[in-house]
């Protein structure tokens, strides 16, 4: 098991934004989490990255415990968080470049990884450019690219293509599609074509409690629905 979540659970004061959630994720699995708008899906994101603290509960990654030692489990995933994680004033170069350094490249090095990452993600003619220059897409990509540079065996999406156009969109999905097998991937996402064009697996968050997993065909079967729309719409069904 790569991803091991045990009974994870984040309160802030009053609020549960999470809520004694449990699931596991295989190696190399793409693997979504689907939710709508104050589901719990960033502050899940954010504690499986130990970005944030669970209030109870725990997840291993690759057996090493988000809460006993993060130290471990942050040399082997990286995220590229919803808010931009680039730094504006440098080039993309120069981002690609700070990173790998932060994860131990010498100068050659980092430089050699950075011109890789800026070919596989299509970036290389605006490798001088100012990040802030960049369009919404290609600031995503980015971001995807410094979040792989540092080889993790497990990467955090946090929706990724929000705010993107259709064709920025499908772009990066194209990304995305040629990661899939190749390292473990978890994604965020309100976007049920987004889970239908990329996941393996998804998980339904609604109030920070997980209210459906499996693959479409798996919750199509479970729950008598011909689309993931009407099982979604169900599921996060409110009361009125
Ligand atoms: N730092 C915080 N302090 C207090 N409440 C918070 C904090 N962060 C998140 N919350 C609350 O926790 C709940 C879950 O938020 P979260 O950001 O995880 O949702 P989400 O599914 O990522 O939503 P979105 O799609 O809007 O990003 C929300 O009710 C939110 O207001």
């Amino acid at each position: 098991m790569t991803v091991d979540i045990k009974n994870l659970t984040k309160k802030y004061k009053e609020r549960t934004a999470v809520d004694n959630l449990s699931l596991s994720i295989e190696k190399g699995e793409f693997f979504a989490l689907l939710g709508q708008n104050a589901a719990g899906k960033t502050t899940t994101i954010k504690m499986l990255s130990c970005l944030s603290t669970p209030t109870s509960g725990d997840a291993l990654m690759l057996e090493d415990s988000i809460v006993q030692n993060p130290t471990a489990v942050k040399q082997k995933i990286n995220i590229s968080p919803q808010e931009t994680a680039i730094a504006p004033n440098l080039s993309v170069k120069e981002n690609l470049v700070f990173i790998a350094s932060i994860y131990g490249s010498i100068k050659q090095e980092a430089e050699q990884k950075a011109v890789e990452m800026m070919k596989k993600f299509g970036l290389l003619e605006r490798a001088k450019n100012k990040a802030k220059t960049l369009s919404g897409g290609l600031q995503r990509r980015l971001s995807i690219a410094m979040a792989l540079i540092s080889n993790p065996q497990i990467i955090f999406l946090d929706e990724p293509t929000l705010g993107l156009d259709v064709r920025s969109r499908r772009d990066l999905w194209k990304i995305l599609l040629e990661l899939k097998g190749k390292i473990t991937i978890v994604l965020t996402t309100h976007y049920l074509e987004e889970v239908e064009a990329l996941a393996d697996r998804v998980g339904i968050i609604h109030g920070g409690k997980l209210h459906a997993l499996g693959t479409i065909d798996e919750l199509k079967e479970n729950t008598g629905h011909s689309s993931l729309e009407d099982i979604f719409l169900t599921l996060t069904e409110e009361e009125i």
